[in-house]
This record gives structure tokens, sequence and C-alpha cells, in this order.
């Protein structure tokens, strides 16, 4: 399968667009159009109107002008013609005289008068004649005679032949006729020329009053300003309709193109999620954990994810092109398919268990989800299926109720599973009205395999144990391991009442049991002891069924182990004895009940005291003087033995130091160690108390089992190692009883040999036992070591240990264990007498 693009980075990687009214990126604010245009042609046309109106008022008074020159010129030549036959030599010989005089002579008043009379209907407000030097030499305003105007732009360009004619405004004027004000005239400096010469002779200057022309022009032109102002108005109220509408139409197409570019932003914002939830899709697929596999209508593989590959083995393009039958294991029939495809075609999946096949053709199990993917048609249009794997799960799962109902040793039921079975056959009893039988086995010899030879021949004889019991029974019963070297059975049927076909099961077992083991090339025998109970006899419910037949089981081992006892109602008695036994024990070390006896122990070929054994005694408030068989394997199996091992270490310490000054010169106190106190951390225990007492180690002797020390050995001799290096010494108490091997016999640091009761008791006339004593004193002496024989109680037994190099006897025959202080009477004799009980 073509692997997918990576997905994004987290928070990175995406060019994010801004669209909107607020975005940045929106196109430009929209053109004000009909604003624009009100404002810019509004102005235009005022422009526009103010030049039609100026350019108009200019021409008609440029064309008035000159009109009014043309016929200032024409009136000049006129009154020139007329006067310049009676007044030209004067008026162009006066340059020498004063104004005063030219204004107060005759002539003068005779022009003006004759210029009036010429003026009349023509609109001339004031006429002056100039001579060739520019002196008004006269003027129908007498005071403006005698004016100079030589100089005048007006006056030289007439002198010099040509008219000049200007409009101007006057707010107030000298005229003909006296001051007049605002008016507008044309005045023209007109060249006059009256011979025919042609000479210029003199300069007139003519004021024509054409204020009744500039009004007239001032009205045509409001006239055509209202023209304008109404036509530019009708055009400007036309183009601003159109500019008006053209302003709609921009503006929708505005919104429209703006619509657009946010519906375009809009939609490459969907773009862009729906491209990120692709690639959010397809890392999960990729990534997935869970096998995925995605195939057409047709079953074809047409995607696998990187899960599948790792689960299955194949690879996308081993897969691709196939159908998920590539996959099959064999294990499902055609109808379990049936029923999965007709699940996904009528609910639209299925989910299940199902066993596949890898590549390497491994089946393993899957918990499949198969759905199918449809189109708006209600088509098909993808099948997928994911998986993971749940072989380990369910390997782990069966492993789990293995565990919880089998025993992981044995295999057999486990207690839990027999109690369940037990009850139900009870219910099952108790419907039919049959009966059924439950036996509680218990291995007779197992501890002291499992301590001498260590757990794993401990686990080795229960596993043969085990299948040993299996064969025994029918498959409708129940055996179960109850748990260390207890087993039990269920014997269900009808049969089962009759006493005698269960004390025959019971009998076959026994027998079964009591044949050797072979255990690491051992033969080991043990054996075992079987309480029996019945439903309903001796119990309605499973709980005191087994009690009662572990009751009968416990009176089995009493009475002597490797046989079966039925349960009887007065064995509960026994039992709950042990209970009450049990129950004051835990409490006897606080309530100060123990006391140490002591046993001496003899030179044997002096008869001299060498030392004690601390035996300890419970003085039960009730029961008196309790012997430590009863007491110390309960204190072994509680633990107990470990506070109470402790305390009678503590008190044979402080014994010795007692008597420290009564007792002769090597004499030591032994003491007995329990496996439970090897266990742990005795050598701690030692130390301390040594410490405590600050009693001398050499006068402390440490008595340990064969069967102790076999176990663990390695652990067994370097706490001997440790024990030893605090000087105390060490026995190997029983020996010959256990599974010593001489090999590591050498390898304890140990300091003497105590040969066991057992052996001493047939002596002197059992030739196996003097073998085994003989043999044992020479090891001894061969590995440097003293030895010393208990349970010595014939001058038989002493005489024959004396002869065979034996150093040490204890026994009866020199004293029972007593209180210390009787044991103290007998520290002052040098000699131990030999007192010649048989029993204390
Ligand atoms: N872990 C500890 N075990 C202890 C302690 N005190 C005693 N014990 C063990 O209890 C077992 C029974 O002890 P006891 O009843 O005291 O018997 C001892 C002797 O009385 C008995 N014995 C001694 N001489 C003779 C004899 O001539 N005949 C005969 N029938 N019995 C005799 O032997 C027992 C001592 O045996 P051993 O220890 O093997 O030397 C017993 O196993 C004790 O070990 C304790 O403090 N801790």
């Amino acid at each position: 399968m073509p692997a997918p693009a990576a997905p994004a980075p987290r928070g990175g990687g995406v060019t994010r667009l801004r669209y909107g009214r607020g975005g940045k990126d929106m196109g430009a604010r929209m053109f004000r159009l009909t604003r624009y245009f009100s404002l810019a042609s509004g102005l235009a046309i005022l422009a526009m109107s103010v030049l039609l109106l100026w350019a108009y008022r200019s021409s008609e008074v440029a064309e008035r002008t000159e009109i009014s020159g043309v016929r200032n010129e024409m009136l000049a030549r006129t009154f020139a013609n007329a006067i310049w036959p009676e007044f030209g030599a004067a008026l162009v010989n006066a340059s020498g005289r004063d104004a005063q005089a030219l204004r107060e002579q005759a002539l003068t008043r005779r022009l003006h008068d004759r210029i009036r009379e010429l003026s009349v209907g023509v609109p001339i407000i004031k006429i002056k004649v100039y001579d060739l030097q520019g002196k008004a030499v006269f003027s129908t305003v007498a005071r403006e005679i005698g004016e100079d105007k030589r100089d005048n732009r007006g006056f030289l360009s007439a002198r010099n032949g040509a008219t000049i004619s200007e409009m101007v405004y006057r707010g107030k004027m000298s005229a003909t006729e006296g001051e007049i004000e605002n008016v507008n005239v044309v005045s023209s400096y007109i060249p006059i020329r009256p011979d025919p010469d042609g000479q210029v002779k003199a300069v007139f200057e003519l004021y024509a009053d054409v204020s009744g022309d500039i009004r007239e022009i001032d009205r045509d032109s409001w006239r055509l300003l209202l023209g304008l102002a109404i036509s530019f108005g009708i055009l400007y109220g036309v183009l601003l309709l159109i500019v008006g509408r053209a302003d709609r139409i921009l503006r929708r197409q505005y919104e429209a193109i703006r619509e657009n570019e946010t519906s375009i932003g809009t939609k490459n914002l969907a773009l862009e999620a729906a491209n990120q939830r692709l690639h959010m899709a397809a890392s999960v697929f990729e990534r997935s954990i869970e096998g995925i596999v995605i195939t057409d209508p047709e079953q074809r593989v047409i995607e696998v994810n990187r899960a599948f590959t790792e689960i299955t083995g194949y690879t996308p393009e081993e897969s691709i092109g196939n159908t998920p039958r590539l996959l099959s294991s064999g294990w499902h029939d055609e109808a379990f398919y049936r029923a999965m495809w007709d699940a996904v075609r009528e609910q639209g999946y299925w989910q299940g268990e199902v066993t596949n096949r890898r590549k390497t053709g491994e089946a393993y199990r899957q918990w499949l989800t198969l759905c199918a993917d449809y189109n708006d048609h209600r088509e098909v249009v993808y099948y997928i299926g994911m998986f993971y794997d749940i072989t380990e799960k369910r390997l782990s799962e069966e492993r789990i109720a293995r565990l919880a109902y089998y025993d992981a040793l044995t295999g057999l039921a486990n207690r839990r599973l027999f109690e369940d079975r037990l009850e139900n056959a009870v219910l099952l009893a108790r419907r039919n009205g049959t009966s059924l039988a439950v036996l509680f086995i218990d291995l007779d010899r197992f501890k002291p395999v499992n301590d001498s030879l260590g757990h794993k021949a401990g686990d080795t004889l229960l596993k043969q144990v085990a299948a040993r019991l299996s064969g025994i029974v029918r498959d409708c019963d129940t055996t179960a391991r109850l748990g260390g070297d207890e087993f039990a059975m269920l014997l269900g049927g009808e049969s089962y009442e009759r006493r005698q076909v269960t004390a025959a099961v019971a009998q076959r077992i026994l027998d079964a049991l009591s044949a050797p083991f072979m255990i690491e090339n051992r033969e080991i025998a043990t054996g075992a002891s079987i309480g029996i109970s019945f439903y309903p006899t001796d119990g309605a419910t499973p709980e005191i069924l087994i009690k009662h037949a572990d009751v009968a089981m416990y009176q089995a081992k009493r009475s002597g182990r490797g046989r079966y006892r039925f349960f009887l109602p007065e064995m509960n008695a026994g039992a709950l004895e042990r209970l009450s036994l049990e129950e004051s024990l835990r409490h006897a070390l606080e309530r100060d009940e123990f006391e140490l006896h002591f046993q001496p122990k003899v030179c044997t070929a002096s008869g001299t005291l060498t030392g004690a054994e601390a035996l300890l005694r419970w003085r039960h408030p009730a029961r008196g003087l309790v012997p430590p068989a009863e007491f110390i394997p309960i204190a072994e199996e509680t633990g107990l033995i470990v506070p109470i091992g402790a305390w009678v270490l503590e008190q044979a310490c402080r014994q010795v130091m007692e008597w420290a000054q009564r007792v002769p010169s090597g004499f030591r106190i032994s003491v007995n160690l329990s496996v439970r106190q090897l266990q742990g951390d005795v050598d701690e225990t030692v130390r301390e108390v040594l410490a405590a007492t600050g009693a001398d180690p050499s006068k402390i002797e440490l008595e340990l089992t064969e069967s102790m020390l076999m176990g663990d050995t390695e652990r067994a001799i370097a706490l001997m190692d440790t024990l030893a290096g605090f000087g105390v010494q060490l026995a190997l108490d029983d020996f010959g009883t256990g599974y010593s091997s001489l090999a590591y016999l050498k390898r304890f640091p140990i300091h003497k040999l105590k040969i066991d009761r057992s052996f001493v008791s047939d002596l002197p006339g059992d030739r196996g036992a003097i073998a085994i004593v003989q043999a044992t004193i020479a090891l001894a002496h061969s590995l440097g070591l003293t030895v010393v024989a208990e349970g010595v109680e014939t001058a038989g037994q002493l005489e024959f240990l004396r002869e065979a190099g034996c150093g040490e006897c204890q026994g009866y025959l020199f004293g029972p264990p007593v209180p210390a202080a009787q044991f103290a009477t007998m520290l002052g004799d040098p000699q131990v007498q030999v007192i010649g009980r048989q029993a204390p």
C-alpha cells in the first residue's frame, strides 16, 4: 500500500488565508463613483459656466468696445469736420497758452456749445482735444483743459495715427453734463487729420457712455447663465442618473466579488481543513496499532496499513489485489464465514474472533471488526476490516484461567476448583439422594525430602505423586492438590457410599505412594496418610467435608502414618485440642511459660561431664509440662520457633555465664536450631545474643540436622561459616538419618557428629547398627571431628561406644534432661554417675 503523505506538523506547515470584511487581503475599498462624479462634475460645470460666461461677456465687451470705438472714431471725424474749419487753427495754436486762459477764452465756450449741439442724440458724454504735444486744449469738462497726456499710451498711439479704444468702469466721472457715477465708458483716442495731406493735426478723446450696453450684456450674461444652469443641470441630472445606476451596478458587482472572495476564502479554509483531516486520517490509518485492510466490493484488497503487515507478515504489494482469504487458516468452516458476511450485509458490520494464519504459516488469533461502507445509493463501496492480534492475550487468559483453577506445579485441580466441584457434587448428591466421599491425602515424609534434597527435588516428588494419583481414579472423579504436600480426591457416585469401596481406593492410593520414587537418581520412599469423610453422614457442606477428612487424616498420621482413617465424630476433639494448643503456644513466650532443661553429656572414656544439651520445656498452666514433641512441630509450622529459639539461645548463654566458675574446662551447652531459624537470620540472632549476654562463644554449641543443610547447601555452608566465625561450635545432629552427602560433609565447618539415637538403641546386638556407628565414628575421625552418641541408655551401649572410640555420650544412662537447678547439683562432681535408668 503506498504510504500516505506525512501529516502536517502540529501547529505549522499550513498557511492560513484571511478573508472577510476585516481581512487585510480583501480587495481595495469600493470606489464612490456617484460622490466623486457629483463633486467633479459639479465643479467642472461651475468652472465651465464661469468660463463660458466670462468668455461671452469678454467677447461682448470687446465687441461693444470695438463698435463704440468705431462709432467714437466716426463721431470724432464728424465733429472734426464740423468744428475744424472754425476752430482748427485756434486749437492747433493753443498750445502756447495756459490752461486758465484756454478755459476762459470765448472760443472754448463756443466750441463747447457747438459740440453740445453736435452731441445731441449721441452717447458721447465727454470730448477732449489734445494738440500734438499732448496738452488738452479743449474739454467739455472745463477743469480738465490743460491736462498733459504726452506720455499717455492712448494719446501716443493716436498721435501716431492709430485709434485706440478701451472700456472702463468709473465709479465717479466728470462728464460734459457734470459729475456722473457708476458708468461704463468707452474712451477712444482718435487721430484727427482735417487736411488733405492726411497729417495728424490733433487727437480727440471721446468718452462714449456704454452703460446701457454693459447692462444689456449683463442681462444677456444672466440669461446665458440661466440657460447654462438649466442645460448643465439637465445634463448633470441625466449623467447623475447614469452614473448612479453605474454606481449601483458596480456596487453590486463589488459585493458579488467580495462575496465570491469570502466564499472562496471559506472554501479554501474548508479545503484546508479537509486536507488536514485527510492527512490525519492517513496518519491514523498508517500508524494505527490495529491492522486495517480495505477491499473493494468484490473483496479484493485495495489498501492495507503497516500494522496489517506487522501482524500478518504480508506486505502491501503481496496483499493488494488478493482477497483476505490469503490469511485463511482453515480453522473456521464455511458456515462461520457465511454467518460473518450475512451479518455484514444485514447489519453493516460484524465483530468477533478469527483464527488466521501469518505468512510464516503460524496461526494467530485476531479480534476482527468487519464493516461495509456504502455510497448514497446504498451500494457497498468498500469493506473495511480492522483487527488486532489477541493471540498473546488469549494465551495469557488461558494461563490465568489455568492458574486460577489448576495447580501450576502438578496440573491437578487446585483448592478453588476442588471446592467448586465439591459444591456442585454436594448439590447433585443432595438432589439425587446419593453419597460422595472426600479423601484428604497428606504425604508422610515429604518435609525431610524437601529439606534435605531441596525444593526442586520436592517439586519433582509432588509431580510424580500427582501422576500416580491421577492414574488411580476415574476421569469423572476429581484429584486436586490443595497446597504443599496435601492432596484431595472427590469420589462421586452411588458406589462410594459403601465404605469398602472407598477403603479400597484409599488402599490403592497408599500402595501407589508407598512404592519408591526416583528423584535425582535417588530412590525416595515416602508414603501418605489419608483421611476420609462422606456426604451426607460426615458433613453437609464442602467446608465440613474437607475439614473432617483433614481431621481423619491427622488421626491417620498420629496412629502411625501410611494408613487411612474414616472420619469419626470423636476425632474432632483431637483436632480442636491441637488448635487450642497452637493458640496457647502463641502466648507462651510472653507469659513466661517456657523453661530449659539440661541433659548431661559425658566423656565416654572418663565419665566426666563435658557439657549439656539445653532442651526446651513448656509448662502449660492447665496441661502441665507439655513435651517438645507435641509443641515443637506446631511452633515450626507457625513460625513461632524463631522467637522461641532465640529465647532458648539467650537462656543457654545466661546459664553458661552463671555456671562459668563451676564447670570443668571445655564444658559446653548445646542448643538445637530449627530449620525455620536457619531460613531466617539466625546468624544475626546469635551475634546479638552473644553480645547481649557476654557469653563465651566457645562454650556454646549449636546443633543442626543434616536435613536442614541439604536444601540450599551453599547458603547453609556460608551461614555455618558465619556462625563458626563467631567462635561457637557446630554439631551435626541425627547424623545418618537424612540424605547427607559425604562430599558436602567435608565442606561443612562443623566440629562434631551426633550419632542418632535410632542407631544407638540397636547397639550392641544389631550388626547393621554396629556397622553404621563404627563407620560414622571412623568418618568423623578422618574428618577431624569429635563424635557424640545420643540416646545411650545401657551400659552395653556405653561399652560398645567406648570401644568404638566414640568420644562423648548422652542418654538416660547418665541422666534425663533436668531443670537448671537440679543440673547444677551435678557440677560439683568430677564424674557423672551412671544411673542406669531406661527412661526418665
Ligand atoms: N529446635 C528445638 N528443638 C528442641 C528444643 N528442645 C527440644 N527440642 C527437640 O524436641 C525433640 C524432643 O525433645 P525431648 O523430648 O527433649 O527429647 C530429647 C531427649 O529427652 C531425648 N533423649 C535423650 N536421651 C535419651 C535416651 O536415652 N532415650 C530416649 N528415648 N530419649 C532420649 O532425645 C531428645 C534430644 O534429641 P536431640 O535433639 O536429637 O539430641 C527433639 O528432637 C529435640 O531436638 C529446642 O530448644 N529447640
